[in-house]
């Protein structure tokens, strides 16, 4: 079995060292299996949906070749199939260890905001309404429809104290920032979050993977915070939700795996603002050497989930081309890395944001299940809008 590149024997660095060495540019990903910071790029990877995972392993075969130590792939794919990607082996990787709560908090930026929530809040929950009664049709069982929140500054929005602040305030979550500028930015863009959704992992032979769906925002009170978890076990509307997607995840992970585990009852999993519905599902990979097997092709056949899309997937899509306004861009695709092993980690971006000059663009969605209720989904929303409007210094606005 080959050693996972974050934890192989590297000269040490704190995560915090690495964070404090980001810059606007850099790839920095950190989550509880350790951090890695990426500069420079040694080759850029193009290519498009169903053929990425393949142009990945070319790229790293070709940097090995090229005297390039270990090399990785790192970056971002977007959520619909013709989405943009950012997918690059760069020139210099950095690793350490997982996030110890150490190092910059950077101040909430002090700037002049001002909030535009793109649609309105009435026209998401019109949206919502029209979701049910396509449910109610028969046409769809689930469709995840998501908003934004355009906020803007009065003075360019620093990443890396954003980036340092994601990482301080959610020590447990997959952080991230990738830089996703493409021609005719008008400025450099980069792609900001911490997720609490692990799509796929692959260490050798073993594979994890922990879909998230079915949820209820955290309060200060924690005897409230108890009944929120014993409701969401309880909900039979929230497991339902939830059991699109852990049941998609096992199916397609069964294609290339033996011995798997996915439990049949979920377990509740609390981040800083929200809780849960969770099941950690691992399997070993039938043929570790197949490239088709790599993390980056688990990916790409688990994407996208009905965490972030629906079911039937096709009129999930065709649902959320119609009842959202706005693109999704990278928001609901895929972040991570991958090595020349095949290993690698890529979770599903959600909590958070595309930053460019002095604009952020956050989105957030929630999973439509006969059952759900227009305001409590806009809820949900508002709440899973508050891991980056806290990181922001914007706590209590949405
Ligand atoms: C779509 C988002 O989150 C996803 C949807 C969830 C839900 O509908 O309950 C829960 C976790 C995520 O899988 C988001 O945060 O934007």
């Amino acid at each position: 079995m080959s050693t996972p590149a974050m934890v192989r024997p590297r000269p040490v660095h704190r995560a915090a060292d690495l964070l404090a060495a980001y810059l606007p540019g850099s790839f920095f990903y950190s989550s509880a299996t350790g951090s890695l910071l990426a500069d420079g790029v040694h080759a850029p990877v193009r290519a498009g949906h169903g053929s990425r995972a393949a142009a990945v392993s070319e790229a790293l075969d070709a940097a090995a070749v090229h005297g390039v130590e270990d090399p990785v792939v790192v970056g971002a794919i977007g959520f619909r199939p013709d989405a943009e990607a950012s997918l690059v082996v760069p020139a210099v990787v950095r690793r350490a260890g997982a996030p110890d709560g150490s190092g910059p908090a950077g101040a909430p930026a002090s700037a002049k905001w001002s909030i535009t929530p793109r649609p309105e809040p009435e026209v998401y929950a019109d949206g919502v309404r029209r979701a049910l009664e396509l449910i109610g049709a028969g046409e769809l069982d689930k469709v995840v429809l998501a908003r934004c929140l355009e906020v803007t500054a009065d003075q360019p929005v620093p990443v890396p104290a954003l980036l340092s602040r994601l990482v301080r305030l959610n020590p447990a979550a997959h952080a991230f920032a990738v830089d996703v500028s493409a021609p005719g930015d008008p400025a450099p863009r980069a792609l900001v979050g911490a997720s609490p959704e692990l799509l796929v992992s692959r260490r050798g032979t073993e594979v994890v993977a922990n879909p998230l769906a079915g949820s209820l925002p955290r309060v200060a009170d924690e005897a409230e915070n108890r009944r929120r978890v014993a409701a969401l076990l309880a909900s039979a509307k929230d497991r339902a939700e939830h059991a699109h997607v852990s049941a998609q995840v096992a199916e397609v992970l069964g294609r290339f795996c033996v011995d798997l585990d996915a439990p049949a009852e979920p377990s509740v999993i609390g981040t800083p603002t929200m809780w849960h519905l969770s099941t950690r599902i691992t399997g070993r990979l039938a043929d570790p050497t197949d490239p088709g097997s790599s993390a980056l092709a688990l990916a790409e056949a688990l994407h996208p989930t009905p965490a972030v899309c629906g079911v039937p997937v096709d009129r999930a899509r065709a649902a959320i081309a119609e009842l959202e306004p706005e693109d999704r861009g990278y928001y609901s695709g895929l972040v991570g890395w991958s090595d020349l092993q095949g290993d690698g980690e890529w979770v599903v971006t959600i909590r958070s944001a595309e930053v460019c000059d002095r604009t952020v663009r956050l989105f957030a969605g929630a999973g439509i299940v006969a059952g759900s209720d227009p305001a409590a989904e806009l809820a949900e929303t508002s709440a899973k809008f508050r891991t980056l409007l806290r990181a922001l210094g914007l706590e209590g606005t949405a």
